[in-house]
């Protein structure tokens, strides 16, 4: 467990042209939050400098070369670039998808050599980030890639938790990429997280059908009765509580969800359009199962409105403290499981 210091809460700043810098800014402009870690921003001292002072914050920061030289107390500043780029509110620009990816790895290097202890990522624009050498449709499929585990993109909002089985792909290829060993392995990085991260000892999940009405027995697609069905057994008989499928048209509307500790969602808009409607605001993006701690807000980019001091920060404060909770927790759960207790022997008198 971390003893000396505040928890080192790195934050990569996605597109420059949204709102991601301005929720940031604006979670820290309340003075309480350096209680709980410190921030580090990778960017450039002068371009968060100019965004500060376009929404007229009162903040200062502490600008730094290396991740190693932060300052607790202070909102740290990682100057990744010297130069200007060119900043354009509400503008899907090539420059800006440039600079959020130079921003993501500067971060995910620091996390990599423990220089910063979480991360928490601003929205990126899926389409101009990609590049030659940038060829992921967002944050969990990078991460993936660059930190040991298997990753979960799970939703969370205080008691509810949705997981995705299939995340950034198109609609076309979800019944394809739902394998029995893709199911075994989601509902196994699911349970870990929930026990390691969350705290909770024997949790309950729930899986979503793929067709509707789970297929009906097979009238309306074979995949829930021939694939999700079998491992559901499988992996309930070896001790996982798992159940389903269900229906995941009325899972929601009959409040279902509440029994359960998280939900599988077959593909993402059929686990995303029930979270966001629930939680708008307070959800966070938390991607589960790796060897480090990555959240970010529930939304993206918010064009419409970046530059106009109008972005919500609640989210992305959200993503704040889920990050230093599941730090914290996941901390606990192993030092209690590297020491279990030891059983007593007593003497009994004679
Ligand atoms: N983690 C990430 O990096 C994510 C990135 N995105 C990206 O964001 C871009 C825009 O996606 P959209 O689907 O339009 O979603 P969006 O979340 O950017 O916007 C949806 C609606 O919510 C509003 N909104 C979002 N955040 C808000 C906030 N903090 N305060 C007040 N209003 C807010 C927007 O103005 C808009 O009306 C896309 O390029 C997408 O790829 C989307 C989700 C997550
Ligand atoms: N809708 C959630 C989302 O797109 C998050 O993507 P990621 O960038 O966190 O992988």
């Amino acid at each position: 467990m971390k003893e000396k210091g505040k928890i080192k809460l790195g934050i990569s700043i996605g597109d420059f042209n949204g709102i991601g810098i301005e929720v940031a800014l604006k979670t820290f402009e309340d003075p309480r939050m350096m209680d709980f870690c410190t921030p580090i921003i990778f960017a450039s001292n002068k371009m968060i400098t100019q965004q500060k002072s376009d929404l007229e914050l009162g903040l200062h920061f502490n600008g730094i070369r290396d991740a190693s030289q932060v300052v607790d107390g202070k909102i740290n500043i990682v100057n990744v670039w010297k130069e200007t780029p060119r900043v354009e509110f509400g503008q899907a620009t090539e420059e800006a998808g440039k600079y959020a990816i130079k921003s993501l790895r500067a971060a995910v290097e620091a996390l990599k050599n423990d220089k910063i202890d979480v991360l928490v990522t601003a929205p990126i624009n899926k389409n101009n980030i990609q590049a030659e050498d940038f060829k992921f449709p967002g944050h969990t499929d990078f991460l993936a890639q660059e930190l040991k585990g298997e990753s979960l993109m799970f939703m969370v909002a205080d008691s509810l938790r949705i997981g995705l089985l299939t995340d950034h792909i198109a609609v076309k290829n979800v019944a394809e990429a739902i394998t029995p060993q893709l199911i075994r392995d989601k509902v196994q990085t699911m349970e870990k997280s929930l026990k390691m991260d969350f705290g909770i000892r024997r949790p309950k999940i729930a899986l979503l059908g793929i067709n509707p009405h789970s297929g009906d027995n097979g009238t309306i697609g074979e995949e829930d009765d021939k694939i999700l069905k079998p491992v559901i057994q499988e992996l309930f008989e070896a001790g996982t509580l798992v159940y389903g499928p269900y229906s995941a048209d009325s899972f929601f509307g009959s409040n279902t969800h509440s029994n359960f500790d998280a939900i599988l969602a077959a593909y993402h808009d059929q686990g995303l359009i029930p979270f966001k409607t629930l939680s708008f605001g307070k959800g966070v993006n938390y991607t589960a199962g790796l060897e480090k701690v990555r959240t970010s807000p529930d939304h993206g980019t918010a064009y419409e409105i970046a530059g106009k001091g109008q972005a919500d920060e609640s989210s992305f404060k959200e993503a704040v403290f889920s990050a230093i909770k599941i730090f914290k927790n996941r901390a606990e759960h192993l030092a209690l499981n590297k020491n279990p207790l030891q059983k007593q022997k007593v003497k009994r008198a004679s």
